[in-house]
C-alpha cells in the first residue's frame, strides 16, 4: 500500500457533508485499504466556522473555499455545499489545480453538467455524482458503466425522498402537507430551500441527468416538463385511495418509440396499490430501468438524507482515488446520440379527471362529446349525484397529453360543468 495519503478537500460541512467527514474519519483503515493508499482529509471549506464539529480537526476548517481548490495538492474535492455558484467555479478551479471531483449536487449538473464534463476532459480529470440521483441508490453508475452495452428505452420512478415522504404521510396517517414537511425537513431529507423539493425541481434536475446518461444525450433542467405536489390536495388521495391507487411524484424519461426523440417528465400520478411504486415509503425511492436486452430492473433504497447521500459520495471517492492511483479516469460524458427532447403535448398518458357537474340529464352525454371530439377514448365513467349537483370522475384511455389538456379546456367552458375538481396522470396499468 502506498503511505503517501490522497488528500481530499470538502467543500459543505452541512447534512451531507458532516457525515462524509465523519465515515471518512471512522472508516479511515478500510478506506486506505480498498483504495491502496490513506486518505486525508486535507481541508474542509465551511460558511460558519465558529460552528463546533464533532471529530473535525479544527485547524482542517477555512472559509475559503477558492484557496482551498486552488492548493494544488488536493487529489479529490468532494463538493456537497449544492446550488450554482460558487459551486460551479469552485469545481472547475478543481480541474485546473490537479483534483478530481465528487459532487452531489443535482442542480448544477441538470444546469451546466456538459460544461462541467467538458472541464473534467480537458484536465484529465473524474466527475463521479452518484450522490445526484436518488441518494445511496447506486443507479448513476450502473447507468454509465454496467449499463453501457445495452439500450435502455425507459426510466420511470420516484426521485425525490421530500416528496414522497410528505405524500406517504398524507395518505397514510393523514397528516397535513406543512406537518409533513417540516418533519422532512427536519430529518434533512428536504433541500436548502424546499421549494425545489415541493415544485419538482429537484426530481425534474434528477430526470435530466438520468435522461442524459440513459439515451446518451444532453438533456437539461429546463428540457423537462415539471409539475410539482403543491397542488396535490387531501381530496385527491382520497379520491385515489377510493380508485384503489395512491399518489406519487413520477419521474419519467423515455425514448419515443421511434427513436428519433426522448421525453423527460415530472409529475404527480396516480398509480396502483398493487403496482411495486405504491408501496415505496416516506423518503425511499424506486426506479424502474426497462432496456432492451436487460429487461426490467428495479432499483430502491434511501433517497436522501445524510447518512446514506454520504454512502453514494463514499463510494465515489473510493473510486475516484482509485483512478488517480490507476493514472486513469473514469467515464465522461457521453452524448453522441443527440436526440431532441419532445415538447409535454407529445407524451401519451392517461387523466383521471375530477368535475363538479350540474346533476341533470344530458350532462354525461355533453361531457362525453368533449372527448369524442378530441378523439380521446373513455375508459371509465363515476358519477355520485347530491342535491342538484353531482361528481364525475372521468378515467381516460392513452391518448397525446395535448388532447387531454385540450378536453380539460373545454370541459372549463362546459355551463353544465361548475368546476374541475382534479386532474391528475394515471400510470402504472
Ligand atoms: N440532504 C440530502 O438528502 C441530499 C442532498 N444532496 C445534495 O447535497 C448537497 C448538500 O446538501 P445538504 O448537505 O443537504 O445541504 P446543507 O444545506 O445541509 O449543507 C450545505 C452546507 O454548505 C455550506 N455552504 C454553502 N455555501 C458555501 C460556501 N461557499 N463555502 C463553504 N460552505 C458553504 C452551508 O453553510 C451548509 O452548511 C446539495 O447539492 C444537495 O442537493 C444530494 C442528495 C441527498
Ligand atoms: N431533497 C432531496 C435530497 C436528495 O436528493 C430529496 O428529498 O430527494
Ligand atoms: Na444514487
Amino acid at each position: 500500500m502506498r503511505t503517501r495519503p490522497l488528500k481530499v478537500a470538502l467543500l459543505g460541512c452541512g447534512v451531507v457533508g458532516s457525515e462524509v467527514a465523519r465515515i471518512m474519519t471512522t472508516h479511515a483503515d478500510d478506506l486506505a485499504a480498498r483504495i491502496g493508499a490513506p486518505v486525508e482529509l486535507a481541508g474542509v471549506a465551511v460558511r460558519r466556522p465558529s460552528k463546533v464539529r464533532e471529530g473535525i480537526d479544527p485547524a482542517l476548517i477555512t472559509t475559503d473555499a477558492t484557496a482551498l481548490v486552488q492548493r494544488g495538492d488536493i487529489d479529490v474535492v468532494v463538493e456537497v455545499i449544492g446550488g450554482i455558484e460558487p459551486a460551479r467555479t469552485l469545481i472547475t478551479t478543481a480541474f485546473e489545480n490537479g483534483a478530481s471531483v465528487v459532487s452531489a449536487n443535482k442542480a448544477l449538473l441538470a444546469e451546466d453538467g456538459a460544461a462541467l464534463h467538458a472541464a473534467a476532459e480537458k484536465y484529465g480529470r473524474d466527475l463521479y455524482y452518484e450522490a445526484a440521483v436518488a441518494g445511496a441508490i447506486p443507479l448513476v453508475r450502473p447507468l454509465r458503466e454496467s449499463l453501457a452495452g445495452d439500450k435502455v428505452n425507459r426510466v420511470l420512478g420516484i426521485v425525490n425522498g421530500t416528496t414522497n415522504f410528505i405524500l406517504d404521510k398524507m395518505d397514510t396517517s393523514g397528516a397535513g402537507y406543512s406537518e409533513a414537511l417540516d418533519e422532512a425537513t427536519a430529518l434533512g431529507y428536504a433541500e436548502a430551500d424546499p421549494t425545489a423539493d415541493v415544485e419538482g425541481f429537484d426530481a425534474a434536475a434528477k430526470a435530466a441527468i438520468l435522461a442524459g446518461i440513459a439515451f446518451h444525450t444532453r438533456v437539461k433542467i429546463g428540457d423537462v416538463h415539471r409539475e410539482g405536489i403543491t397542488e396535490v390536495t387531501a381530496a385527491d388521495i382520497a379520491s385515489a385511495r377510493r380508485m384503489g391507487c395512491t399518489v406519487k411524484l413520477l419521474a419519467i424519461c423515455e425514448r419515443a418509440a421511434d427513436g428519433a426523440s426522448v421525453t423527460a417528465r415530472v409529475h404527480p400520478a396516480m398509480i396502483p396499490l398493487s403496482h411495486p411504486l405504491a408501496s415505496v415509503r416516506e423518503a425511499y425511492n424506486a426506479v424502474f430501468v426497462e432496456a432492451e436486452a436487460a429487461g426490467q430492473l428495479m432499483f430502491y433504497g434511501p433517497g436522501a438524507g445524510g447518512s446514506p447521500t454520504a454512502s453514494a459520495v463514499l463510494g465515489d471517492l473510493v473510486a475516484v482515488c482509485r483512478n488517480k492511483l490507476g493514472e486513469a479516469t473514469g467515464p465522461g460524458e457521453s452524448a453522441y446520440t443527440r436526440l431532441p427532447v419532445s415538447p409535454m403535448g407529445e407524451v401519451v398518458t392517461r387523466y383521471h379527471i375530477s368535475l363538479d357537474v350540474a346533476d341533470k340529464p344530458g350532462v354525461l352525454a355533453q361531457v362525453a362529446t368533449v372527448f369524442a371530439e378530441q378523439g380521446v377514448s373513455i375508459d371509465t365513467v363515476r358519477q355520485q349525484g347530491k342535491d342538484g349537483e353531482a361528481s364525475l370522475v372521468v378515467v381516460t384511455h392513452r391518448a397525446p397529453d395535448a388532447a387531454l389538456s385540450g378536453i380539460v379546456e373545454a370541459l372549463r367552458k362546459l355551463d353544465t360543468v361548475r368546476g374541475v375538481a382534479s386532474i391528475m396522470r394515471v400510470e402504472g396499468e
